[in-house]
């Protein structure tokens, strides 16, 4: 067999050796996941963000890093590592990454994936990293499900690859892919329910209220626990996705982080035609202070993200009001 590559018609020719390399990691990650050693789920410690650390984070992190030596990578920055790493110091491109995406579900052969977000060089890592979200020049991310995908934006549309089992190459199935808004679904953790801000709440009960409620039809929920797969469905179908902040200790942010999860999801949905945003302002307008900096994130169809941001607007004694005058709101 040839070695791992990937279709590079519609990638821009700078980034076609990170995205070869890229293509290589993808391959051989699908394949570990597919070998699936039961030692892949193991604890193995904790992350500079306080998160658990399975071996399959960790060798995760190790493949990429190996596959991205010789990419013209001049910053490698990885959710599994506290700072970032310098690769090669005439490299044009810095990466963030979460290798390993969804680890929760190692051991449940439910589909997991890799996140990654490039952004031109700077002077030094602070300055390639810490930056308008906007600023990256491609965001994209691997699924490894029962077919392996990579969906890559370059800032002209989203496109999808898929893997081909006989080649290894990953091979262009959707040159410009549009976002249905035909789907009623919508996915949250809801277990944190009695933690959520109070438009979150309005906005999910509403939904669950279905044709009883102000928005007058039936909504169906999805929780799978892996972004990718959740990016993944809401790509291909519509629909809505929520990780508010909450009360609880440590996630006055929310949970998932800005670099290598938020900004690169933001960045194919809007090039979909999706939106976006923390709740009420686009992911792509933010900037975080500090490498594994989280955020709030909302995305999905633009009319189900932007009904969402008309809770957020409204003053906290407004959506108490809701509760009793909920026709404000149907559709
Ligand atoms: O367990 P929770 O709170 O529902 O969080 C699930 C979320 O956490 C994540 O697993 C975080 O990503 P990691 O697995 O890379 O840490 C997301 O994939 C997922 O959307
Ligand atoms: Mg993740
Ligand atoms: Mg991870």
């Amino acid at each position: 067999m040839r070695a791992p590559s990937i279709d590079i018609t519609h990638v821009p020719a700078p980034l076609r050796p990170l995205m070869l390399a890229m293509a290589r990691g993808a391959a051989e990650m699908a394949g570990v996941i597919r070998r699936g050693d039961r030692r892949m789920a193991a604890e193995m410690g904790v992350n500079s963000n306080g998160d658990g650390q399975k071996r399959l984070d960790l060798d995760a992190d190790a493949l990429f890093r190996d596959a991205l030596r010789h990419a013209g990578l001049r910053w490698y920055a990885s959710e599994e590592l506290c700072d970032p790493v310098a690769i090669q110091d005439d490299g044009d491109w810095a990466l963030a990454i979460d290798p390993l995406d969804g680890s929760s579900n190692i051991d449940t052969n439910v589909s997991i994936g890799t996140i990654f977000a490039v952004y031109p060089a700077g002077t030094d890592a602070n300055a390639s990293f810490l930056r308008p979200a906007r600023e990256l020049i491609c965001g994209g991310y691997v699924i490894y499900g029962p077919r392996c995908s990579m969906v890559v934006s370059f800032g002209d549309g989203t496109q999808i690859y898929a893997l081909n089992p006989d080649t290894d190459c990953f091979d262009l199935t959707e040159a410009r892919l549009s976002l249905p808004d035909t789907s009623f679904e919508f996915a949250i953790n809801a277990s944190n329910y009695r933690h959520w801000p109070r438009p979150v709440r309005a906005y999910i009960d509403d939904c669950l209220a279905g044709t009883d409620g102000p928005r007058d039809k039936n909504f169906n929920m999805r929780w799978i626990g892996s972004l990718v797969a959740e990016a993944h469905r809401i790509l291909m179908r519509g629909g809505i996705f929520l990780y508010p902040a909450d009360d609880r200790p440590g996630y006055a942010r929310g949970r998932l982080r800005m670099l290598y999860e938020c900004a690169p999801i933001a960045f194919l949905i809007e090039q979909a035609g999706g939106r976006a945003t923390d709740g009420a302002l686009p992911i792509l307008d933010a900037r975080v202070t500090a490498l594994h900096g989280r955020t709030p994130l909302v995305f999905g169809s633009a009319d189900k993200v932007n009904r969402v941001a008309a809770y957020h607007d409204l003053p906290e004694a407004e959506v108490s009001a809701l509760f009793g005058n909920r026709g404000l709101f149907r559709a």
